[in-house]
C-alpha cells in the first residue's frame, strides 16, 4: 500500500486543527491525523517556571527528528507510539498513543514546512491563512478555556515569542504551499480536499 501525506500548516489560531478536525470526522479511522504539537520535546528536568520561559514557537522546541522517523515507519507499514504532549503542564505527558498506518496520513502543525526532511515527505502542503488580530484573539479564548492560561501571560508570550517567530519561521513557509486556504471552515476547500482523498481511498497503490 502507498502513502500519501498530506501537511497542513499556518499560525497558531489560524483554522489548521479547524480544518483537519473536518476531515478526521469525515473520513474517521480510513485516515490518519498526527499533530506535530505532540512532539514538543518533554522537559522533564525543568521546573514549570523554566518550562514557562521555553521559546514554543522556534523550531528547536519540537523533536522533529522523531516525528520524521515515525513517518518513515508509518510508510514502511509499521505502527508508532506517538507521544501525548500536555499543554497544561508544558510538558510531554507520560502517555502514547499507537498509530497504525494507512493510505492517507495527515500532519498538522505550525512549523511543519520549515523542516526541509518533513517538506519533502508531503505530497500535498496546505498552508492555512488567517490575519494576526484574529488568530491571536482566538488563540486567548482557547488558551484560557482549554490550556489553563491567564491573560496577561498569553499576552506577554505572544508579544515576546510567538509573534517574531511567527514571521521568521511560519509566515515565510506559506510559499511553499500547494494550497493556500482563507478560513480552515472554508466549504470549497473542504470539498475539493474530500474529493481528493476519497479518489486516493479509492487507489490504493498508486502515487
Ligand atoms: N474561520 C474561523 N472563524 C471563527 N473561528 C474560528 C475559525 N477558524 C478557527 N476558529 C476557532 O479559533 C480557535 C483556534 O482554531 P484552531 O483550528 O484550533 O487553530 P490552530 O490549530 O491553527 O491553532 C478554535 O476555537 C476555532 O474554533
Ligand atoms: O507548552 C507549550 C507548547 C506550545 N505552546 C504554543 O502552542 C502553539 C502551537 O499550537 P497551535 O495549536 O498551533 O496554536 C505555539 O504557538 C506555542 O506558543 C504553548 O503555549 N505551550
Amino acid at each position: 500500500m502507498k502513502t500519501t501525506i498530506i501537511g497542513i500548516a499556518g499560525g497558531s489560531g489560524s483554522g489548521k486543527s479547524t480544518f483537519t478536525n473536518r476531515l478526521k470526522n469525515f473520513f474517521g479511522e480510513n485516515i490518519t491525523v498526527i499533530y506535530h504539537d505532540n512532539y514538543y520535546r518533554a522537559n522533564d528536568k525543568l521546573s514549570m517556571e523554566e518550562r514557562r520561559k521555553i521559546n514554543y514557537d522556534h523550531p528547536q522546541a519540537l523533536e522533529t527528528d522523531l516525528l520524521v522517523k515515525h513517518l518513515e515507519k508509518l510508510k514502511a507499514g509499521k505502527s508508532i507510539k506517538c507521544p501525548v504532549y500536555d499543554f497544561t503542564q508544558h510538558n510531554r505527558s507520560d502517555k502514547t498513543i499507537t498509530i497504525h498506518p494507512s493510505r492517507v496520513i495527515v500532519v498538522e502543525g505550525i512549523l511543519i514546512f520549515q523542516d526541509e526532511r518533513l517538506r519533502d515527505a508531503f505530497d500535498i502542503k496546505i498552508f492555512v491563512e488567517a490575519d494576526a488580530d484574529e488568530r491571536i484573539l482566538r488563540r486567548v479564548v482557547r488558551d484560557m478555556d482549554e490550556r489553563g492560561r491567564e491573560l496577561q501571560d498569553i499576552i506577554e508570550h505572544y508579544l515576546a515569542t510567538v509573534k517574531p517567530m511567527h514571521y521568521l519561521y511560519v509566515e515565510p513557509t506559506r510559499n511553499v504551499a500547494d494550497i493556500v486556504l482563507n478560513s480552515g471552515l472554508n466549504d470549497v476547500a473542504f470539498d475539493v480536499m474530500k474529493t481528493k482523498i476519497e479518489s486516493i481511498l479509492e487507489n490504493p497503490d498508486e502515487d
